[in-house]
Order: C-alpha cells, then structure tokens, then sequence
C-alpha cells in the first residue's frame, strides 16, 4: 500500500478535472485573443471557468478574479504592485505581515524592504495564529497593506481574517489574503468577509499545477505585473492556459460543492489518525483541532528529527513532509514551531500530515501501523531520546 499525505504541498488531479480539460488541448485549441473561430470556440468554457471560481467565492459581480500562473505570482502581484501604487509616489511605506507567511509572502517583502519599504512581521500566538489587535496596534497612517495567510500551510490554522478585514476596513488599509490553504478546504465567502485580494491556487484542491488566481473586490486598480497584451481586461498578460482555467474551475466547484459534509468526512479520518499518534508518549499537534484545516496535522514527536522520520515513512510509502516543500531542501528547524515557542531541538521534530477527500480509511490505518513502528524504531536509536528518556506518564497533547 501506498499512501500520499502532503495534501498541503500538492493534490491529485480529479479525475474529473482531467475528462474536463481534454477538449482543450488538441480539439478546441485556438488562442482565446484570436478573432476567428477557432479562437472564440473556447471562450464559452472561460465563462464558465469564471462563473466556477466566482460562485465558489460568493465573489460580487462588482469583483475581478484574475487567473494566474499560481498563488506565488498572485502574491508577487499584490505586494510589489502595492508598492509600485502607493509607496513609490511616498503616500505609504509601511507593510504589515506575519513572520509565518508562504516564502512566497515573505521573499517578496524581503525584496521590497531592499527597495527601503518598512515591513513588520507579526508574531503568532502559541496555537500559530495572529490576533487582530496585534496588528491593530502597528498600522500606522504610512501602512500600505497588511497580508496575512487564510490558513498555514504548515499547522492549517486559521487566522482571524473576519477579525482583521474589519479592522483594516475601518483603518482604510489594504488587507491581501493568501487564500491556497483555505480556498477548497473551508468555506471562503468574500461577500461575508472585508480582504481586497486574495490568492489561490488550483493545485491545492485537485486541479493541476501551474494555474491559480488572484481576487481583487470591487475591480480596485491594482498595477501589472506582467506586461504586454491586452489579455484578462489588460491585469495581466499572456495568452490564457485555457486548459487549465476550465480544470481550475471544475476542480473549485468540485472542492466547494457540499464543503461542508466533505470537511466532515476528511475531519472525521484526520481526528482519527491525530487521536492514534497522540498516543504516543511525549508527542503534541499544533493548534486546537477546531479551528485548523480539516485535513491538517503538524505533530511533534519528542526524541525524533522530522528527516529522520520523513524517510522512514517514505521506505512505508506513506508520504508526508516537515512543513513546505517551498522550504523542504534544508533541515532548518520547522519555523511555524519556533514562532510559536517551541525550542530548537523540538522544533526539528515536526512532521506534517495533510489529507484529502481520496485519503480512505484503510490508510489511515495503515498510516497508524507504520508511523508508530517508526517511532519507535527511531526512538530506540534516538540518543537525545534516550539520554531524556520519555516524560513519565508520556505526556502528549493537542496545545
Ligand atoms: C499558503 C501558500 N501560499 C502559496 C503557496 C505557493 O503556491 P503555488 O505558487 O501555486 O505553488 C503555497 C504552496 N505551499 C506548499 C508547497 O509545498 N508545500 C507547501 O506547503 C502555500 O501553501
């Protein structure tokens, strides 16, 4: 048996998003900017792409949603564009995020405070979620945007973005959203929720690799990041991957259609497997299950470092990670754990898990088998392990 569990990283196509694309690449192929037929023959599966995404959002018709290459040029957009906006002319210069944003988020803020933008990066609180007055307290009048992540991407938490859009709202601040770790997996109602852009991406909730979005309320001016054509009402240029933008759209109505009885189900399989890790002595989740991402779980397993056990479950088949694969190349410490406390050597020991709705039952059992057989395999050669010895009475926890 094998068993894919770093959902978070990326998913399977649907099947059904695949049979959807078909059409698009050697039947219906003309470029969608060409005037003749063979152009124009696509864009009736475009506007009802569009009419997908805006429905899965309860986007207003008043609202633009831009599809892009994927979520990391989405959020490339939205910070340098408001730089280009509204810091270059000296009207602002001042940007607030969170110190664990998508490296996505956080190299293109590093890029800007090169260009001498001021950028406060926010702590997070021990469950690894921001809180509202804390970023009340540093918008200032020269604050351009606050960007704060939907749902980690590490932990799955979920940030207060309800909480933090109304206080942007009435501070008169841009408040940008990166939407991929919720976007498919909870509820995401733009028209119950005040965030001027946020980003998504379709290979997160079983669409391809490759395509994503941008969300920008009430059609606001937004410079380019990309230039030249007249493509998407001249947002941004490039020859639309049509293909792509119909599975982006099947794959999001697919993901949102009875959310709430899917989030159940994958809820119901993920409690299971945390409840079984937990029972591990000396091992603690991330975050209150109750307000994480159905299918999430970033555990702790005192006395074995993440490599070590990454590896042992990919000799099981089961594949998991340590956190983003973005990141995943060096054996840093997990830094989700840091910000939220923990100490160095535990926080080398983070492992994440991230289901979906094709995860069944019998991996989960599986899953169960093999990652207590590699705990305590690891453990018993463990020296840190070892030289502590387990916490009597093996404390373990959700925190
Ligand atoms: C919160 C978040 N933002 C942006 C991105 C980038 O999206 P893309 O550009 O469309 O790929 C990711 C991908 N996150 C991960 C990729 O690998 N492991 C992850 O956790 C993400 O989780």
């Amino acid at each position: 048996m094998q068993v894919y569990l770093d959902n978070n990283a990326t998913t399977m196509v649907d099947p059904l998003v695949v049979e959807a694309m078909q059409p698009f690449f050697s039947e219906i192929y003309g470029n969608p900017n060409s005037l003749h037929k063979f152009g124009t023959a696509s864009h009736p599966a475009l506007r009802k792409a569009m009419d997908q995404v805006y429905k899965a959002l309860n986007a207003s018709d008043n609202d633009d949603i831009v599809f892009t290459s994927c979520a990391t040029e989405s959020n490339n957009w939205v910070l340098k564009s408001v730089f280009t906006d509204h810091i270059v002319n000296g009207e602002k210069n001042h940007i607030i995020t969170t110190e664990v944003e998508h490296p996505s988020v956080l190299a293109a803020c590093r890029a800007l405070e090169n260009e001498g933008v001021k950028v406060t990066y926010l702590p997070v609180n021990n469950q690894g979620v921001v809180e509202p007055q804390v970023v009340k307290s540093f918008i200032t009048d020269k604050t351009a945007l606050v960007s704060v992540m939907w749902a980690s991407n590490e932990t799955g938490m979920i940030n207060p973005i309800k909480e933090i859009g109304e206080i942007c709202k009435e501070k008169g601040v841009l408040f940008h959203s990166d939407g991929v770790q919720a976007v498919g997996k909870i509820p995401v109602d733009l028209q119950e929720v005040h965030v001027d852009f946020v980003s998504m991406s379709a290979h997160k909730f079983h669409g391809p690799k490759g395509v994503g979005a941008l969300y920008i309320k009430n059609s606001q001016p937004l410079s380019p990041l990309l230039h030249g054509g007249e493509h998407m009402g001249g947002r941004r240029s490039g020859t639309l991957n049509v293909p792509y933008i119909v599975a982006m759209g099947k794959a999001i109505e697919l993901a949102t259609t009875n959310i709430e009885e899917k989030m159940a189900s994958i809820r119901a399989k993920r409690d299971r497997l945390e409840d079984a890790l937990l029972e591990l002595s000396d091992t603690f989740v991330v975050g209150d299950r109750d307000n994480r991402t159905p299918n999430t779980i970033l555990i702790s397993i005192k006395g074995v470092e993440g490599e070590g056990m990454l590896w042992d479950l990919n000799n099981s088949l089961i594949g998991a990670s340590t956190g983003s694969a973005c990141a995943s190349e060096d054996l840093e410490a997990n830094t989700v754990m840091l910000a939220i406390g923990a100490d160095n050597e535990l926080a080398h020991t983070g492992i994440r898990l991230s289901l979906s709705r094709f995860t069944t039952d019998e991996e989960i059992d599986y899953t169960i088998d093999q990652f207590k057989k590699a705990v305590f395999r690891l453990r018993s050669i463990s020296s840190s392990f070892a030289k502590v010895g387990p916490t009597p009475g093996g404390e373990s926890k959700a925190c």
